[in-house]
């Protein structure tokens, strides 16, 4: 994940290789709650880690359920339909898929346990409607209280009498969740209740809980009835499906009525593999539409056998010219039509995935319309608006309606922060916007705002993201710092890149590295072949900032001052210099790069989009020294480190190859009474000042 502010995609050229989807957030979430109203021990597998599963989780925890993950396994221990906790106060963030479910399941528990029950979210949360399912809880007989708005969260739930001599009835037009919600909790009325002990061991009902308790002996049926056309009816087939995994074999008449069998009881299935998310699918379906070039983009975790309804994705993916191979359980995509084919599609069986086709449209050969997508209004943000607002910084010409959205394809992108709305769809689907594999058009870059905000539902997409596209090298931005040892070259590099999203190359590790290295090959420093095979057969893996050598953790080892020292005299040999060419052009890579060393701008990166030269008086730089090995408990003689300090700037200087100097374009930075995170914001001024974003931040 990228926890800040902004992250900038460089262009991005053709897509090819494997994705292995996170699990799938509605399926997560319901069976979560189906696991957490058993009696027994559910384990799910590959349940999604996000912030709207951990919301359910700790709400079920809330709830009295243990919960133990352990790798891919996650077990629940249900609480049986009868929660001990009578007074609860349930925060469900911005997820939908846990509100609208719990606000149900513990209205009917409150009816029968007498429980009193508050749920509230994120701001945005309690602009998100709840009222139809609010009205049908009402008219069931139970007590619902909007502490804010009226039809809004936060909710208080309050016990009541259930009334389940006429159907439930509930809205389906606006959002099938309410109906989902229903579906999941309505069980808990219908089935034969045994008497639940009180704490004294009596079998009386908690004080406040409705008469009869626990209803008839043998349960009775209960009838859900939806008012108006259902909308997003898949999303109800996931929900029925996952029902009847638990023992709930719910009959439906149409998509108007649905009775929940007399004397149905939650039964675990044990275990339960949770397919990939089929939503989370249509980013790396539309990649493989618009750069599988050569190679397709294999995705696994779910395929045709899916019982998301998002998967049919995959034919709005086909009718825009995606060439689709899929298996029951994986994808592979590969681009087909190009430009894509503009489509005219009612989205309504495809709601989520829908707004990947809003930015495929801008690689089509006409005008795309999108239609019935009205529920879009009410989701993390308001979809459409959101949608039209972006893409038309992007250039694009864009009609918007009540519920629909037109989408003209661009020709020439222009670069634009991309604002997000804490929505991740926004986020995922505006990367798309990156590629720029049209003719003739110029490569622009774009910034994705707040770009943590997909850690609702796929933490790690844009990791994901960058291991399967390629981009031009010159395309990868690279910010230099060289420097004289000591000036903080490391550290600002690392606050730069961790600013950025950046990754840092530390050059004078691979010196470093190569000096021990040769140490422990009992090559001299003056051995200049020597040194160069040795850089060359070096073993090195990186973790993080962590340098592996053979296998061995040599960090630490490397900030040995005799390490550096050796570094020093060895990295004056052009073979060694040239053998650890290309082992640092490699490290550019997506989203960019922060390189520090002598020769980073002048040598290795000339074309660095900035560079930066960083210096601070001998003085300063001792000092720094001093106290850095003083804080690591190494002793150090102050007038040691300036005399050793200024001999290395002497060799970095003087040395015939790369020597050290600032490139003509460098921009000077004297930190000697400059703060660290001062010369942070220093460089990233500088950054800003260089790309073609409105505004530094463009927030
Ligand atoms: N602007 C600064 N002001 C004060 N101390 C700094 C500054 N930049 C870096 N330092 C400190 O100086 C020491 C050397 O920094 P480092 O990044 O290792 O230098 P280099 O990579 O140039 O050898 C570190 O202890 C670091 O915390
Ligand atoms: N790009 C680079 C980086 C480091 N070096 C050399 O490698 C040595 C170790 O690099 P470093 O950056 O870890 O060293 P310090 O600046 O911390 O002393 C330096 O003393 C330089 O002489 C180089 O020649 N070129």
């Amino acid at each position: 994940m990228y926890p800040i502010p902004y992250l900038d995609l460089p262009p991005l050229g053709a897509a090819a290789g494997t994705v292995r989807l996170p699990g799938s957030k509605s399926i997560s979430n319901r069976l979560l709650l189906l696991a957490g109203l058993s009696a027994g021990v559910t384990t799910l597998v590959d349940l999604l880690d996000s912030d709207d599963t951990r919301v359910m989780l700790d709400a079920l925890r809330g709830l009295g359920c243990r919960i133990e993950q352990q790798g891919r396994h996650t077990r629940i221990t249900g609480v049986a339909g009868k929660p001990a906790v009578l007074e609860a106060d349930f925060f469900l963030g911005n997820a939908g898929t846990a509100m609208r479910p719990l606000t149900a399941a513990l209205a009917v528990i409150s009816t029968q346990n007498g429980g009193r029950y508050t749920l509230s979210g994120v701001p945005r949360m309690h602009e998100r409607p709840i009222g139809d399912l609010v009205d049908a809880l009402r008219a069931l007989g139970v007590a619902v209280e909007c502490l804010g708005n009226e039809g809004y969260p936060p909710l208080r739930l309050a016990g009541g009498s259930l009334l389940l001599d006429a159907p439930v009835r509930v809205r389906g037009d606006v959002s099938s969740q309410f109906l989902t919600a229903l579906l999941l909790a309505l069980p808990l009325a219908a089935g034969p209740r045994a008497p639940t002990l009180g704490t004294d061991g009596s079998s009386l009902p908690p004080e406040g809980a409705s008469p009869p308790w626990g209803g008839p002996a043998a349960g009775r049926d209960v009838v859900i009835e939806v008012i108006g056309e259902l909308i997003s009816k898949p999303y109800i087939e996931i929900t029925l499906n996952l029902l009847a995994r638990f023992g709930i074999a719910v009959r439906r008449e149409g998509w108007q009525r649905f009775t929940i069998p007399a004397g149905s009881a939650y039964v675990t299935p044990g275990e339960v593999h949770v397919e990939a998310d089929a939503s989370s699918a249509s980013y790396f379906i539309a990649l493989g539409a618009l750069a599988g070039v050569d190679a397709p983009v294999r995705i696994e975790g779910v395929g045709a056998a899916s019982i998301q309804g998002d998967i049919r994705f995959v034919e709005a993916a086909q009718a825009m010219g995606a060439r689709v191979m899929a298996e029951p359980n994986a994808l592979e995509v590969r681009r087909g039509a190009w430009p894509l084919k503009a489509i005219e599609l009612d989205c309504n069986h495809i709601p989520d995935a829908a707004m990947t086709l809003a930015v495929m449209a801008l690689y089509a050969d006409g005008p795309s319309t999108l239609t019935n997508i009205a529920s879009w209004r009410v989701k993390e943000t308001d979809r459409i608006a959101a949608m039209a607002t972006e893409l038309r910084k992007l250039g694009a010409q864009v009609e918007e309606g009540a519920d629909h959205i037109r989408v003209w394809p661009l020709a020439q992108f222009k670069p634009a922060a991309i604002h997000t709305y804490d929505d991740h769809r926004m986020a995922m689907c505006l990367s798309l916007a990156a590629f720029h594999t049209l003719k003739g058009a110029a490569p622009v870059p774009v910034r994705i705002l707040d770009p943590k905000c997909v850690a609702k539902t796929y933490p790690d997409y844009f990791e994901t993201l960058f291991g399967v596209v390629a981009a031009d090298a010159a395309q990868i931005p690279v910010i230099t710092i060289d420097g004289p040892t000591a000036s903080g070259k490391g550290t600002l590099a690392a606050g730069v890149a961790q600013a950025l999203g950046y990754h840092t190359l530390d050059s004078g590790s691979l010196y470093r590295v190569t000096a021990l290295a040769a140490r422990r090959a009992q090559v001299a420093a003056d051995d200049e072949a020597g040194l160069a095979a040795v850089a060359r057969g070096l073993h090195l893996q990186f973790e993080g900032t962590n340098v592996i050598l053979d296998g061995v953790d040599v960090t630490e080892r490397l900030r040995d001052e005799a390490v550096g020292a050796m570094a020093s005299q060895i990295s004056v040999w052009p073979q060694v210099r040239a053998a650890l060419f290309d082992l640092q052009c490699g490290f550019r890579q997506l989203p960019g790069l922060v390189a520090d060393g002598r020769d980073m701008g002048t040598v290795i990166f000339p074309q660095a989009g900035l560079k930066v030269f960083l210096t601070a008086t001998p003085a300063a730089r001792a000092e720094r020294r001093h106290k850095q090995l003083i804080s690591k408990g190494i002793p150090a003689s102050l007038d040691s480190l300036r005399a050793d300090l200024e001999a290395r700037d002497a060799r970095d200087k003087n040395r015939s190859t790369a020597p050290l100097k600032p490139a003509q374009d460098a921009l000077l930075l004297d930190n000697s009474l400059l703060g660290i995170e001062a010369s942070v914001q220093q460089v990233i001024a500088w950054w800003n000042a260089r790309l073609p974003f409105d505004g530094s931040a463009g927030c």
